[in-house]
């Protein structure tokens, strides 16, 4: 089991992880999920004595990794699939691994052959695509039959074919009863993969939940409904009707209303007794993508805009009208759908203020008592900063735990 207790880690005045605590149970894959810069991999590094916590402790099997006996054969990780020496044969990278951590060689060919690099083996991986490299790194952290395994971002420039295998043997790994933690900005993908999920935002802990109970919370069904745009008091009549009725009722931002708690036919009837036209009435399906991406765009440090191209712009002819943003599908600078603005408070929320603790029933964990560090997050929010591009780590990490002592390293810069 890996567990994290309060675990913290600044760069500087730059809060990478914040009071994080959670437990990955071995027998199951656990998602890893945040947004770009929320903190995955600082996590992963920790876990694997890459990067020392500011505070807190993670242990795996009660051990902080570098105290724990015969590590490699323990503990197999994928952290970034490039850093291997390029210049050397797939099969020799794995060979020099397997040495250092005292593994008989034979087992390079039978790794090699799971993740199907067979072929390949005796080429050099500077030439690789994504795709392979990725293999490769599976197969390092696979080389010790170790009982815990990371991966961060294992389907990362993978086919089809390629996330299916991937997402097959993860489930495997843990069917054999081992410890699988697997980072994802996928919210679809780790749906369909992970038994458990634990979501960070800006490094602090949003969700700690089964998928199933995700899924529970999450794909509930709803209506749309809309009432003509020309008269915004119907609208306010059917909410106030349809709420005495117990329905929940959201705004959405074209100005229709989600309606949960209420079959369709009831929606209707209540509308016809109140003297409320609708224009529309369907049922929907909120997906999973939605409720992830609602759950963290409070926490989204990297938003995108819309390309205005002012310098590139030919006149507009005589007339013609620009473009106007179609309501509904999305709006400059939105990284993801907008959230129905709520009258309850949002189900997901970070704290709308450094130090306060968010609302909702999947909140991060109470902000720290008296005694406790404060909450660090006091850098300018992404509205009050230039979008910066997310720094590499400064200690790149190794392809798997045991690279970190790859004696060839520097040959690569030659
Ligand atoms: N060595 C470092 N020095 C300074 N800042 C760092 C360092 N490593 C990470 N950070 C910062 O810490 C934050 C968390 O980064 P991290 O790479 O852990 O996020 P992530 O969730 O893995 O992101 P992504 O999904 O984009 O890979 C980012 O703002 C990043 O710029």
């Amino acid at each position: 089991m890996i567990e994290a207790v309060g675990l913290t880690k600044r760069y500087g005045d730059k809060t990478a992880v914040y009071n994080l605590s959670f437990q990955v149970r071995p027998g199951s894959v656990t998602g890893f999920l945040g947004p770009n810069g929320s903190g995955k991999s600082t996590t992963m590094r920790m876990i694997l004595g890459l990067d020392n916590p500011t505070s807190g402790t993670v242990t795996i099997g009660g051990y902080p990794y570098r105290k724990l006996p015969n590590a490699p054969r323990q503990v197999g990780a994928l952290l970034d699939a490039k850093a291997v020496h390029g210049g050397r044969a797939a099969r020799n990278h794995l060979l020099s691994l397997a040495q250092l951590s005292g593994i008989p060689a034979r087992r390079v060919d039978e790794v090699l052959a799971v993740v199907g690099l067979q072929e390949v083996a005796g080429k050099r991986s500077k030439g690789f695509s994504l795709g392979m490299g990725q293999r490769l790194g599976i197969a390092a952290a696979l080389l010790g039959d170790p009982q815990v395994l990371l991966f961060d971002e294992p389907v990362n420039g993978l086919d089809p074919e390629g996330i299916l295998w991937v997402r097959n043997l993860m489930k495997s790994l843990a069917a054999e009863g081992r410890t699988v933690f697997v980072s994802s900005h996928l919210m679809s993908e780790m749906a369909l993969t992970a038994d458990h999920l634990i979501v960070i935002g800006r490094g602090q802990l949003l969700a700690d939940m089964s998928v199933k109970d995700f899924i529970s919370a999450n794909s509930a069904d709803f209506a749309r409904v809309r009432t003509p745009d020309t008269e915004p008091q119907q609208r306010e009549k059917l909410t106030a009707a349809l709420t005495e009725a117990g329905g929940h009722v959201l705004p959405e931002q074209d100005g229709a209303l989600r309606v949960t708690g209420l079959p369709l036919p009831r929606i209707s009837d209540i509308a016809h007794d109140t003297d409320v036209r609708l224009w529309e009435l369907s049922p929907h399906q909120a997906s999973l993508e939605e409720a992830y991406m609602r759950m963290t765009q409070g926490a989204v440090d990297y938003r995108s805009s819309i390309d205005q191209k002012a310098g590139l712009m030919q006149p507009l002819p005589p007339g013609v009208q620009p473009p106007v943003p179609v309501p509904g599908q999305g709006q400059p600078g939105w990284y993801a759908p907008p959230p129905p603005q709520q009258q309850g408070g949002q189900p997901f929320s970070m704290p709308a203020q450094p130090g306060q603790p968010p609302t909702g029933p999947y909140t991060a964990p109470p902000a720290p008592s008296a005694g406790q560090q404060p909450n660090p997050y006091t850098q300018p929010g992404p509205q009050d900063q230039a979008p910066v591009p997310a720094a590499p780590p400064a200690q790149a990490p190794a392809a798997d735990a045991t690279a970190a002592a790859d004696p060839t390293k520097s040959e690569d810069a030659r």
